[in-house]
């Protein structure tokens, strides 16, 4: 299934997205490489397991859950997916992938058009800060008791906006706000789930695997940003958050492989926060697909030992998490790729917006502190949804 590849010259890669309205559709910007892949028009769905070698791109995504119950989110996540047509830019460079088969009216006329800049005018459904007091408590007592030292708790917040949702102009809007994050968006059957996640879970090019550990997080504000990133590499609490991610991402590397590499931890700056970063990685040939089996979720979205976490997660969410904080990516016919956890993400369907956030708890953790840190992490969203 070879695709025919031929030079493009669009102006905003979003007409692409917007040609084809009515179809399955995938957005993925990577900030590392600077590709931008849009994807249209369902081709071949893979079983789990089977090969998608004969495809030069497909698209992958899996739930938190294994399973989900919840209505909004049936048929979406766990499956593997190659479009009919793609639309890659990299380097300057912009290809149309396109089967040979390809009817010519499917393409043929897809106007280079500019993205209207919506601003929707939204209502957040209820506090819920009794909600997360009580989330909180709970899982601060299973601490105590030593149950666990870290669960990723979260919350799920409804917004209610006064006109269907915009789905291109909030890509747009997030594209522009955050430049150093994975802005993705996965669009089926009218609903599409998208966000900008500084997230990866893991990559894999040739014989090395990388990943990293991404936890531990500061507000960033109007006081110097070299005093910030020192308050934030110094902290107690959040280097703590942060080593267990760490170590637990080097241990599930170091039962595969012989040599796990771990650099310096670092600052990521991002539009609204700082986070504690670290990257890890080893020789390693075994499948991408694997990889991801091995290490989601990371206590960075579960929490740690990762059974007890996600038990106590299961039973006092009130939401179900779908395909927040679950693995999502892209994977090329030699079996490289990346696949990012879709946090800073939200659910949209017609004038909703289920959007979702959360945070790291562990012993010295503050329920009101870390509730406005998801408030902070939840902008995200919030601005996509503007200008
Ligand atoms: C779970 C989320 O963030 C994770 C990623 C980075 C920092 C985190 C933290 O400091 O708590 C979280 O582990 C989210 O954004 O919903």
């Amino acid at each position: 299934m070879k695709y025919l590849k031929k030079e493009m010259k669009l102006e905003n890669p979003l007409a692409f997205w917007t040609h084809f309205d009515k179809q399955d559709r995938l957005f993925f910007y990577n900030p590392l490489t600077g590709e931008l892949i849009i994807g249209a028009i369902r081709w071949r769905t893979f079983a789990e397991g089977e090969s998608y070698q004969n495809y030069d791109l497909v698209f992958s995504a899996r739930t938190f859950f294994q399973s989900v119950r919840d209505p909004k989110w049936a048929g979406l996540g766990n499956e593997t997916i190659a479009f009919k047509y793609y639309y890659v830019e990299k380097d300057g460079k912009q290809l149309l992938y396109y089967p040979e088969q390809a009817p010519k009216e499917e393409i043929c006329g897809l106007e280079d058009r500019e993205t209207k800049s919506v601003r929707h005018t939204y209502t957040i459904a209820d506090d819920d800060y009794p909600q997360w007091q009580e989330l909180f408590t709970n899982v601060k007592q299973e601490i105590s008791l030593k149950n666990v030292d870290k669960v990723v708790i979260s919350r799920e917040v409804k917004i209610s906006c006064a006109t269907t949702v915009h789905v291109e102009s909030v890509l747009k809007s997030l594209r522009e706000k955050n430049p150093d994050s994975f802005v993705f968006a996965y669009a089926k059957e009218g609903r599409t789930f998208l966000g900008a996640t500084p997230e990866i879970l893991v990559q894999k090019a040739d014989d090395e695997i990388i990943s990293y550990a991404l936890a531990g997080t500061i507000p960033r504000n109007a006081i110097d940003e070299g005093t910030q990133m020192e308050i934030l590499l110094n902290d107690p609490k959040n280097l703590h958050e942060h080593r267990i991610v760490r170590d637990t991402i080097a241990d599930v590397m170091k039962k595969y492989c012989a040599e796990v590499w771990i650099d310096e931890t670092r600052i990521l700056t991002l539009k609204n926060l700082y986070h504690l970063k670290t990257r890890l990685g080893a020789k390693d040939r075994s499948l991408l697909t694997d990889w991801v089996t091995r290490l989601h979720p990371t206590p960075a979205l579960g929490g740690n030992p990762v059974g007890p976490a996600l038990d106590i997660i299961a039973r006092e969410e009130k939401h179900e998490r779908g395909m927040y904080a679950a693995p999502l990516g892209i994977m090329d016919q030699n079996g490289n790729g990346i696949f990012v956890a879709g946090i800073r993400s939200a659910l949209i369907q017609d004038n909703m917006v289920y959007a979702y956030t959360g945070c790291g708890i562990v012993e010295g953790s503050d329920c009101l502190e870390e509730y406005i840190e998801t408030n902070d992490k939840l902008r995200t969203i919030l601005e996509g949804l503007v200008p």
